[in-house]
């Protein structure tokens, strides 16, 4: 492996079969994760062409989108979801694709399921008709969200074309403050360098805060490496990754482990690895981060104001005039003391065991207020169990949240779970684009869980540094 390489390059040019005549590279994938709302399409196109999956071992599925998490009785009330989901089991059935459905305990959103059964796996190609497939990339694969024709592609020949991008390493020094989390890094990553500034490049985040954070944290990263425009976003793999892999369902075992190990300490960016560009971030000056707008952008520090329009560049002062106006916010508002009506801990990107632990923390003893509505939403059934072994759906439910099944949820609100009217929610997911949650005249803001947790205490937007600073804290 050449020194100079770095990891996304290397694991690139082991997976590339050819070059084709457009220019772009032929590449194998190694995993292929699918979900309900992508796949029907591109089967059918197999069906149309009479194709068959030519790796169904390396092919798995789950349902999340569309999973309700109240009443999951089949047959489904929304006709729609009931047809993904008929779709979805026939499709898996006829193929030999293995199948995580309801009544199994490996359900659960995609992007935390794969690393949960150590599908996802350091030097890996990943793909995944669903742009948070970046959230892979946090064990060191490149993992690319795709399209319907893709899809089809990679169940007919394992491969997809795709042009190399370019790499920007995003170096995060020093350390995190009490009450800032993975989350609020990545929401200043995407507030400083945009939500396009990322377009034709994979992000490889390093540097010490990286390397302290759990998996878990670093998938929250990864997941929202799309949101500033990068479609591949990957961290090396490490102690902390092999720890967490050692074994998972579909890990390497024993000696195979072993050997899997020194091949992955291999293709990390050694010290010396050159990339495109390279962006500098300090952990240390950080806040808890809350949007104020219509883009995972649009974000300030939790202390901080909305702009004024005019001191916003040309070409983002339209969008965030119109981000002022359908929030119905005023330039230099205070983010502080917003009333919220809904608070979702949920989602790929905050709704593992680590993220509800952190928030059923700050929730105990407490509770909801009487405007509010909330809810828990565990990201996988595996983490439903888990918390409910450790009594955190109690602790929440106690508090007055609503403990629900494992989905996306209120996400994107592809299943009943939707806000109403203007409501404002407070959001551990990664969109706050205008309808995302299910109403058109809805509004989110997005935080970290355990900044949701507080606001659906106090029912508006409160700084965690101020609740027990001496207990809060980055994750273990
Ligand atoms: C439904 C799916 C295609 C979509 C995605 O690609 O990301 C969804 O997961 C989302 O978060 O908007
Ligand atoms: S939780 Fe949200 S972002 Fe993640 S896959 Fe589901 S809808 Fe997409």
């Amino acid at each position: 492996m050449q020194q100079k390489k770095n990891l996304f390059n290397t694991v690139w040019d082991l997976h590339k079969v050819g070059t084709l005549e457009s220019g772009q590279d032929q590449i194998f994938i190694g995993l292929h994760l699918i979900h309900e709302v992508t796949s029907p399409q591109a089967f059918q196109m197999l069906e149309e062409r009479g194709l068959s999956v030519l790796h169904p071992e390396r092919t798995f599925a789950t349902v999340d989108h569309i999973v309700p998490t109240a009443n999951q009785e089949r047959p489904f009330k929304d006709r729609l979801a009931e047809e993904m989901m008929q779709a979805l089991e026939k499709n898996t059935e006829k193929h030999g694709i293995e199948f995580f459905g309801l009544n199994t305990d490996d359900q659960g959103i995609v992007h935390i399921i794969g690393p949960e059964l150590g599908l996802t796996q350091p030097g890996m190609t990943i793909a995944c008709g669903d742009s948070h497939t970046s959230t892979h990339g946090a064990f060191g694969a490149i993992a690319f969200g795709i399209g319907t024709s893709q899809i089809r592609d990679v169940l007919a020949t394992q491969t997809m074309a795709l042009s190399r991008p370019k790499v920007r390493k995003i170096n995060v020094t020093g350390s995190l403050q009490p009450g800032v989390y993975a989350k609020d890094i990545i929401l200043r990553i995407i507030a400083d360098l945009g939500v396009n500034g990322g377009i034709g490049y994979a992000y490889e985040y390093n540097g010490e805060a990286i390397r302290q954070l759990s998996m878990e944290e670093r998938m929250t990263i990864c997941n929202m490496s799309i949101e500033g425009g990068a479609r591949v976003g990957y961290i090396n793999p490490d102690e902390t990754t092999f720890a967490y892999l050692q074994g998972r369902r579909y890990a390497p075992q024993g000696e195979s482990f072993e050997r899997a190990k020194e091949y992955w300490q291999q293709i990390a960016s050694g010290p010396d690895a050159e990339y495109d560009d390279v962006y500098e971030l300090d952990a240390t000056s950080l806040k808890p981060m809350v949007t104020w707008g219509i883009t995972p952008g649009q974000a300030i520090p939790v202390d901080g104001r909305m702009p004024t329009l005019k001191d916003i560049p040309q070409d983002d002062r339209d969008i965030a005039e119109k981000a002022l106006g359908h929030m119905g916010f005023a330039e230099r508002d205070p983010i502080l003391g917003k009333k919220i009506d809904v608070a979702f801990i949920g989602s790929c990107t905050n709704g593992r065991i680590s993220d509800l632990r952190e928030a059923a923390r700050l929730v105990q003893g407490r509770t909801v207020a009487k405007s509010v509505r909330a809810m828990v939403v565990p990201g996988s059934k595996r983490v439903a169990l888990q918390a409910e072994r450790e009594g955190l759906h109690t602790i929440f439910q106690e508090a007055g949240f609503d403990w629900r099944g494992a989905g996306c949820s209120m996400c994107l609100a592809m299943n009943p779970d939707k806000l109403e009217g203007r409501e404002l929610s407070a959001s551990s997911s990664n969109r706050n684009f205008v309808g995302r949650q299910g109403s058109p005249k809805g509004r989110t803001l997005l935080m970290s869980p355990a900044m949701v947790a507080l606001a659906a205490i106090e029912g508006e937007v409160v700084d965690v540094r101020d609740y027990a600073p001496q207990a809060v804290g980055p994750k273990a």
